[in-house]
């Protein structure tokens, strides 16, 4: 559905992108994590079009993203909603600019406000920064995008609407949608994701989560409790490795969040 080959971003001397390829078939559910300024926002800036790689090519389902918009359904980061229209009417009105008829518009809007639990009467300017993110999230469904585009979706919601925003995830993967999404929760990866792409500016590791966790099982963590420095040490070693160093330590099995910390370091 989307493949990627050896794309590089950069802004005047920041390269942002370096030599990306991913492949993301129909359906799939497919996250990138990573540093803040790891170059996230600008790959999903890339696949919706609005950027154009300085080198590489991505295509969505064999065409450029520019000419496969209209299958996309995008929530960029930090996008706030128009301002001076109901919750009805802004779902309706991003309907109809995607082609549908005043309708069909209206059909699906209602079915969306009841399925995120909106209130169609409210100003959106008047809603709290969750019910904004819903109708952003709304808007960007209304037209059955084939792919949707979520950077950073849940950024600054409380725990009941982030999972009520992951409930209605679900079920869009559910019914077939393709979903590409950034994040910096690793809760939300794993919860979400049939897979990820552990970046910065690179891609550094890409998997399942339940296969990440595995090639990094046979590694201990160990903790040099006086300065909190983290080293990670092959099973086989750390007998060796215990016996050589003249530090209070503590050792554990790596959790996500450590193998991450551990590959986004390296
Ligand atoms: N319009 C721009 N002009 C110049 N530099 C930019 C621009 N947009 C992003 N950058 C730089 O490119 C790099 C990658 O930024 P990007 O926003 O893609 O990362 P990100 O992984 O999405 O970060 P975050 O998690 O903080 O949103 C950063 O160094 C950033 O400062």
């Amino acid at each position: 559905m989307i493949v990627a080959k050896n794309v590089w971003k950069s802004y005047g001397k920041i390269i942002a992108n370096e030599d990306i390829s991913f492949e993301i078939d129909e359906g799939e559910f497919v996250t990138f994590l990573g540093p803040n300024g790891g170059g996230k926002t600008t790959l999903m800036r890339q696949i919706y079009g609005e950027l154009y790689p300085d080198k590489g090519e991505i295509k969505i389902m064999g065409m450029s993203p520019q000419k496969a918009i209209k299958y996309i359904g995008v929530v960029p980061q930090e996008s706030r909603p128009l301002t001076d229209l109901t919750v009805e009417e802004h779902i309706k009105l991003l309907g109809i600019l995607k082609g549908l008829s005043r309708r069909e518009a209206k059909i699906k809007s209602n079915e969306l406000i009841q399925k995120l639990k909106l209130e169609p009467k409210k100003r959106v300017d008047d809603l709290s920064g969750g019910n904004k993110r819903k109708v952003l999230i709304a808007s960007a469904v209304i037209s059955n995008p084939k792919l949707l585009i979520l950077d950073e979706p849940t950024v600054g919601l409380d725990p009941e609407i982030r999972r009520e925003v992951w409930d209605y995830l679900k079920e869009l993967k559910k019914d077939g949608t393709t979903i590409i999404m950034t994040t910096h929760y690793l809760d939300e990866a794993e919860e979400l994701s049939d897979r990820v792409y552990f970046m910065n500016k690179r891609i550094l590791i890409s998997g399942k989560i339940g296969e990440i966790r595995e090639r990094f099982s046979n590694y201990y963590e160990v903790v040099n409790i006086e300065n909190g420095e983290r080293y990670y040490v092959k099973e086989d070693e750390i007998k060796k490795f215990l016996n050589s160093v003249n530090f209070r330590f503590e050792v554990k099995l790596p959790s996500l969040e450590d193998i991450y910390m551990k590959v986004i370091s390296q």
